[in-house]
């Protein structure tokens, strides 16, 4: 059952260390699993003590860091461990466009945790076992277009293209998505190990259905220290050593690509800058390979100067130009315009945050919403003015494989 915001019963937490539990997802009961981990480390969490709806509107992360603040403030609570994602811990997602629903915050019954050689549990009221049953395979999956066909994706870039070539603006990022119906109901931990397996360096996550691995952190907050890894410039591996190598010297080198990034950085250094004493941003990006695709990537860090809690960070950083554009609300616009489609999740944040306002937030890409036997896959591309709409497609494929092979194994 889960308790409503606002009732009068304070929550009851406590956080005791425990044995290192191995492989975090083999510990996990099948229904509603959350988790955001990376290098086997991180927190899942099962069963719902409490679920908060994030009423839609350009005030929603205040909304919820009000309310979360308000709820953990008269929690009861004993922690044994004291640290980042220790005593109460709630999952979020966030939808892309703060006008859609669909923004969710849990803060679930249990959490283990692992890191840093420690381990920890944390129980959030009664307690009932969670059986944890076989992984099961969701059978033959046959996938269907989403909003867009890929031909009328092309032109949708095509068009976006000339407005960014007409000076209304400089980049866009245009998704598409692709339906999926599983034989038998799909099961999220299944999803979560595959993606784990083939994905180590990602933040492999769950939160009430979004499922996915995203190479992209928006912001982690540990104290007063704030990390970001922005990813802007992609290209696809390559069929072999030498190709992945000329591949990844032709995306360093790339004009084009090198300016995406660009504004990509200077959109993150535009909404951190405020909020920190200090701030390091590498004047040149590095490459990071995945198994899919190479990305041009910034790891940024950071000083807060005032106690803005990880929600506050995440506020002024979405959505950064990665996933939106830039200047953001001619790029909005488009998006809008160009995508037809929801995104709902899909490029918004999504992560965990606890009572001190620590917490990790990626940007939800390599994902899908998954309900029952039915799965709706989301990948999307920066566009700029040179933008060939047949390469976008190509990119966009490559990482809808991420979710493809989650599906398939
Ligand atoms: C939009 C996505 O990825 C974003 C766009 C990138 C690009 O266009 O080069 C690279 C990484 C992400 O910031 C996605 O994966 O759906």
């Amino acid at each position: 059952m889960s308790v409503a915001l606002g009732s009068t019963r304070p929550l009851v937490v406590r956080t005791t260390p425990v044995d290192d539990p191995g492989d975090l997802f083999t510990r996990l009961p099948e229904t509603a699993p959350y988790a955001w981990t990376r290098h086997g480390e991180g927190l899942v969490g099962w069963g719902e003590a409490v679920r908060v709806a994030v009423p839609p509107g350009p005030r929603r992360f205040d909304w919820a860091r009000d309310r979360l603040s308000a709820m953990f403030a008269e929690a009861l609570v004993e922690d044994d461990v004291v640290a980042p994602g220790s005593g109460p811990v709630a999952f979020g997602s966030f939808t892309f466009d703060p006008e859609s629903p669909g923004s969710v915050l849990v803060v679930p019954r249990t959490i283990l945790a692992r890191r840093d050689g420690r381990a920890w549990l944390t129980t959030v009221g009664e307690q009932r076992l969670g059986t944890v049953t076989p992984l099961r395979d969701p059978g033959r999956i046959r996938y269907g277009d989403g909003s867009l066909t890929a031909p009328e994706w092309e032109h949708a870039v095509a068009r976006a293209v000339r407005r960014i070539r007409s000076g209304l603006l400089e980049k866009t990022v245009l998704a598409r998505d692709l339906t999926a119906t599983a034989e038998r109901p799909i099961d999220v931990r299944l999803l979560l190990s595959r993606l784990a397996r083939r994905y180590p360096e990602c933040y492999t996550f769950s939160c009430s259905g979004l499922v996915g691995a995203t190479p992209e952190l928006l912001v982690r907050r540990t104290g007063e220290t704030v990390e970001s890894l922005v990813l802007a410039g992609t290209i696809p591996r390559g069929t072999d050593r030498a190709d992945d190598m000329a591949r990844g010297t032709a995306l360093f080198d790339s004009e084009k690509d090198r300016y995406e990034h660009t504004c990509a950085v200077e959109s993150v250094r535009e909404a951190l800058g405020p909020l920190c004493s200090e701030l390091k941003i590498p004047e040149v990006p590095e490459l990071l390979v995945l198994s899919n695709v190479q990305h041009l990537a910034s790891p940024v860090t950071g000083r807060l100067s005032a106690g803005a809690s990880v929600l506050d960070v995440v506020a002024a950083m979405h959505p950064t130009a990665a996933v939106g554009g830039t200047p953001t609300e001619a790029a909005l616009e488009v998006i809008r315009e160009l995508e037809g489609m929801d995104r709902a999740g899909y490029a918004g944040p999504v992560g965990w945050i606890d009572a001190r306002g620590d917490g990790e937030w990626g940007i939800a890409l390599r994902c899908a919403q998954i309900e029952g036997v039915n799965a709706r896959l989301f990948a999307g591309c920066g566009i700029m003015g040179d933008s060939d709409p047949a390469s976008e497609l190509a990119e966009a494929q490559a990482k809808l494989r991420v979710m493809q092979y989650a599906l398939e194994g």
